[in-house]
């Protein structure tokens, strides 16, 4: 138990999950990377046989993770890293993918991990890619939360899953 009673997240029991991984293609370094991070959480997860799709671009990723979760999938991860250029274009394509993952989630109910980066600097991305060096992990975050929150759907679909300790 944690804090006035509420039940603690757990990532435990979660091998039986569903879960795909849609990854874009832009900036290869840092998706290679952000990829690798996403499957090194999935294996310390116990999930043995992710679903891994690529796409062009991540203006792509919201209709592939949209297919993803009506096909009955219990989480998906979209990964992506959007590098500001010289036109207003990066404003656009960041906001085309966060709103269309955001709907994915909300209408559909299956949990997106947001592993997209919008960065204004290459640095700013490598910093972020798990890599050797980097301060973050965005990849292997990104997983840790949707199959973390998948693993608290489940509780309220089939409430005989409760932590053990907590109330019904
Ligand atoms: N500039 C970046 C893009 N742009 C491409 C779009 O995502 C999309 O594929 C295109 O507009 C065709 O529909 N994508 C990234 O992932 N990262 C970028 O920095
Ligand atoms: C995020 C983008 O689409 C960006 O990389 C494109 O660069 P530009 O704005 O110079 O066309």
């Amino acid at each position: 138990m944690s804090g006035k009673g509420a039940p603690e997240l757990s990532v435990k029991n979660c091998g039986d999950l569903r879960v795909a991984v849609v990854a874009a293609q832009w900036h290869e370094k840092v998706m290679n990377g952000l990829v690798d991070g996403a499957l090194r959480a999935l294996t310390e997860l116990g999930i043995s046989e992710p679903t891994v799709l690529r796409v062009p671009g991540s203006f792509e990723l919201p209709v592939v993770a949209k297919v993803l979760a009506d096909r009955g999938y219990d989480a998906v991860v979209a990964l992506g890293v959007v590098i500001r250029g010289g036109t207003p274009h990066f404003d656009y394509v960041c906001q085309g993918v966060t709103e269309g993952l955001t709907r994915v989630c909300v209408d559909t109910g299956v949990p997106v991990g947001f592993g997209v980066l919008t960065c204004d600097t290459e640095e700013q991305a490598l910093d972020r890619a798990g890599l050797d060096g980097s301060s973050e992990d965005k990849g292997h975050e990104a997983v840790t939360a949707a199959v973390a929150t998948a693993a608290t759907l489940r509780t309220v679909a089939e409430p005989w899953r409760q932590q053990p300790g907590t109330d019904a």
